[in-house]
């Protein structure tokens, strides 16, 4: 169903010589206009002429993303959010990811998933503009968007035609929508969870869709080891969770795609039609890549974590002897704002204690910045082996809390 050759077409239109509306002139004007008018570029890439643009106040555009990234896929939400005019329009968006967590806009990271697991692994972690709880993606989880003007956002009317859809494959398939807009298998085991982001004129629903994940990985990413962190930020609502592949193996991510691809037209009276784009392309989305960028940042991964304080205890095995250890720290802004070590106190003295505390406040709660900090640190005390080695014994297990 997925059209490969739109797809390479849309690759570089603005630079392919035989097309017209794409030459580097219309490039360049392009560049000119206000931003929403720019989207109109996208319609002319589409195949969508302005003419039958105005004429189908109920049309649905479905595009597919070439991209596994999340940051990229994020991305084009916020482009299409920010720039399109979707007052004529819906658009539904699908995507799929590397294995990535993705946390709501008001979460606190630390609370919600395994963050040293996820390094270990390599998997990314990534904070999202909508709201609501922690999920976790990998090539087995599709995800939809659908973007509508605010006026048509139904979230319940989009989870009915993913059921439709759903049904369409496999007509005993057991799949219910709740209240909270999460799909349940069998009524027991979530396979969706959703969130959305209301703009002033536009609005997205996006919803996930568990069919081959895996099962076993999601729920020790999504356990956080930390214990003692206090916070106003959303918590995550927990579930059972399933792959739609285990009520039947007819159901991977490819047959699921298709079907709700061909729902979503029959829907809009169009036929299937699926647009391979690529997030990455500056010409077909303008400013797409400062976009991807921003996502990508430490400020806005872990800097948005709402205030929060961790209060903990830890041991150190050092020379042969366990040393107890209490922290307390302050985060705002992802910044330790306060912060206090408390350990016996012949184990360092009592003055480089107080200096350490002083240095860590205002470091980013981050551990390659207190890593580098805490080194730093350690040569102000030159010629002190023991108590170089006792700071770095005590930085790596700061580290590893963070
Ligand atoms: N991929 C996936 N799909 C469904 N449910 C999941 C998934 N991963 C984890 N979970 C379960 O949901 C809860 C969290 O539920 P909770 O209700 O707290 O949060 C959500 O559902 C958020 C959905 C966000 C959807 C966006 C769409 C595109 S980018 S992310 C978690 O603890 C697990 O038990």
């Amino acid at each position: 169903m997925c059209d490969k050759s739109a797809g390479s077409a849309l690759s570089h239109p603005l630079l392919s010589d035989g097309n017209k509306p794409y030459s580097s002139l219309h490039y360049f004007i392009k560049m000119l206009l206000r931003p929403k008018i720019r989207s109109v570029h996208l319609l002319f890439a589409l195949r969508i002429t302005p003419a039958r643009y105005e004429s189908s106040a109920k049309e649905g555009v479905i595009l597919q993303s070439t991209s596994n990234n999340v940051y990229e896929n994020l991305a084009i939400e916020d482009w299409i959010h920010d720039q399109m005019n979707l007052e004529n329009k819906n658009v539904l968006f699908i995507w799929r990811n590397v294995p990535a967590v993705v946390i709501g806009r008001h979460q606190n990271p630390w609370r919600e998933c395994n963050i040293p697991l996820m390094r270990e692994r390599g998997i990314c972690l990534a904070r999202r503009r909508s709201g609501g709880g922690t999920v976790y993606h990998d090539l087995g989880n599709i995800n939809l968007t659908f973007f509508t003007s605010r006026k048509r956002y139904d979230r319940m009317e989009n989870l009915n035609l993913v059921i439709r859809a759903l049904k369409a494959l496999q007509p005993k398939v057991d799949v219910q929508a709740t209240s909270r807009f999460d799909l349940l298998l069998d009524q027991t085991f979530k396979i969706s969870g959703t969130a959305a982001k209301l703009g002033r004129t536009v609005a997205y629903h996006h919803c996930t869709l568990l069919c081959t994940a895996n099962s076993s990985l999601l729920p020790m990413v999504l356990e956080s080891p930390y214990r003692g962190i206090k916070s106003n930020a959303t918590p995550s609502v927990p579930s059972l969770v399933r792959n739609l592949s285990d009520a039947d193996s007819s159901l991977t991510c490819e047959s699921v795609m298709d079907a709700v691809a061909s729902e979503y037209s029959a829907h809009y009276n169009n036929k299937p039609h699926v647009h391979l784009i690529d997030p990455m392309d500056e010409s077909l989305f303008p400013g797409i890549s400062q976009k991807k960028r921003d996502l990508y940042t430490w400020e806005w991964i872990y800097g948005k974590t709402p205030i929060f304080s961790l209060k903990t205890t830890f041991q150190i095995l050092y020379q042969n002897s366990l040393v107890d250890f209490k922290l307390s720290m302050q985060i705002k802004n992802g910044y330790i704002e306060e912060c206090s070590i408390d350990f016996p106190n012949h184990w360092l003295p009592k003055d480089l204690s107080n200096d350490l505390q002083s240095a860590l406040e205002g470091c980013k709660f981050c551990p390659t910045e207190t890593a580098f900090l805490v080194s730093t640190f350690v040569r102000t005390y030159p010629q002190d082996d023991e108590v170089h080695t006792k700071c770095n014994v005590l930085c790596e297990k700061l580290v590893s809390i963070m």
